[in-house]
């Protein structure tokens, strides 16, 4: 799918507005600011993340002289709105409106070019972190080291290492040094920036530790390796389970979501509708030359549990697929109770029904019976 071919199927995605903060209804979502220099690559990390705007189409992009806000609405665990600031923004106008623009913030990316000088990004880095936290000392910042395509690896290491050290001395030499800052090695060329990204918007996700804790269940119960929960159209992944992450097993399961959506487009489309190509009927199944299952299933509109096990485990197809209904059960509870405390503005925990799913997910491993397994399935 392309840029273009992405806006139609998903309109109320990603819907682009131009205009003054604080506007309406949607401030109330958790934000996203994108800052940085001048052409340190904001724009295009936003437009390939949440736009499906290929690398090369960034080279066109023009400079963003206002802040650009982009609404993400894609399901009730990931929404929030970025704010993507023009390079050149001084915190000393008078009409910068500091107190709004951090108030309402979630996270604060600040994107540093690589592959140019840096200390400017860096002083640029010292005083939104300083202004930003005292508006806001809740406030995530991200720092994504960006473009490290173009570099070597010894220069990433060292670059990162630099940035760093330097970044943490300037607070400190502020007396600031209980501000925390992440740092991420990105480039919209390969698959880091998303992953650069599902960390961010992870940490917005106060749910976070259930899903999580629920992915591990599955895993545990189910002979899964690595499990992940997608964000279908960015292919961000919003949680996955206890085990370390490594950057092939995440490229292979963004790679499996590609070839599910653009086989459904091709032919899994009824008529000529234009039904996106992800609903309750996705699922698929890959079988890797060694010996690797991959394996995709729904578990809403904008959801998707892949994981990755070896094919010896995938005998038991049937405990899998049970497993894979509570879990899909009890995800739908976590958003239900999210709705609830949304609704109520009142704090509840949402842990109790888990065990219950924990008890039917042990119980039906031991009488489930195998299924079979098919080379690929795209429905
Ligand atoms: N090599 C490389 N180039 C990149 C990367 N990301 C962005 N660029 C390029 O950097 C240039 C500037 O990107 P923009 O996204 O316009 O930068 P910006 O920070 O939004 O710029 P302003 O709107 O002026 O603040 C474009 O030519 C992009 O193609 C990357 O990861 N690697």
């Amino acid at each position: 799918m392309n840029y273009q071919e992405v806006e139609e199927r998903y309109p109320t995605y990603g819907d682009d507005f131009e205009g003054e903060p604080g506007v309406g209804t949607q401030d109330q979502k958790p934000r996203i600011l994108l800052m940085g220099l001048r052409r340190s690559g904001k724009s295009s990390i936003q437009k390939v993340v949440f736009h499906k705007m290929s690398p090369n189409e960034t080279l066109f992009l023009e400079s963003t002289n206002k802040i650009v806000k982009d609404d993400i609405n894609n399901s009730s665990f990931v929404q929030f709105q970025i704010w993507d600031f023009p390079g050149q923004i001084d915190f000393f106008e008078p009409t910068f409106d500091s107190d709004m623009i951090f108030g309402g913030c979630g996270a604060l990316v600040f994107v540093i070019d690589a592959q140019d000088e840096y200390l400017e990004a860096l002083t640029k880095l010292n005083q939104t972190v300083t202004k930003a936290y005292k508006v806001n000392p809740r406030i995530k910042f991200e720092v994504f080291i960006h473009k490290v395509d173009g570099v070597s690896d010894d220069f990433k290491m060292e670059s990162q290492r630099d940035i760093h050290q330097r970044a943490t001395d300037d607070l400190a030499d502020a007396g600031l040094d209980q501000i925390h800052l992440s740092f991420h090695l990105t480039s919209i060329y390969d698959h880091s920036i998303f992953e650069a990204f599902s960390k961010v918007v992870q940490k917005l996700i106060p749910q976070l530790p259930t899903l999580e804790n629920l992915l591990n269940i599955l895993i545990s119960n189910s002979g899964i390796e690595k499990a992940f929960l997608f964000d279908v159209v960015s292919k961000i992944y919003i949680a996955t389970d206890a085990s370390p992450v490594d950057m092939q097993s995440y490229e292979l399961c963004c790679d499996m979501i590609d070839v599910v959506i653009d086989l459904s487009c091709i032919y899994g489309l009824q008529g000529s509708t234009d039904i996106a190509a992800f609903d309750n009927q996705s699922s698929s199944l890959i079988k890797l030359n060694n010996s690797t299952i991959l394996y995709l299933r729904e578990v809403n509109k904008f959801l998707a549990l892949v994981c990755i096990l070896r094919e010896d485990n995938f005998s038991r197809q049937g405990v899998i697929d049970y497993n894979f209904l509570c879990f899909r059960e009890a995800i739908e509870r976590v958003f239900e109770l999210r709705l609830k405390q949304q609704k109520s503005q009142c704090l509840q925990h949402d842990d109790d029904f888990l065990d219950g799913a924990m008890v039917a997910n042990g119980r039906t491993q031991m009488n489930a019976s195998d299924g079979e397994s098919v080379d690929v399935i795209v429905t």
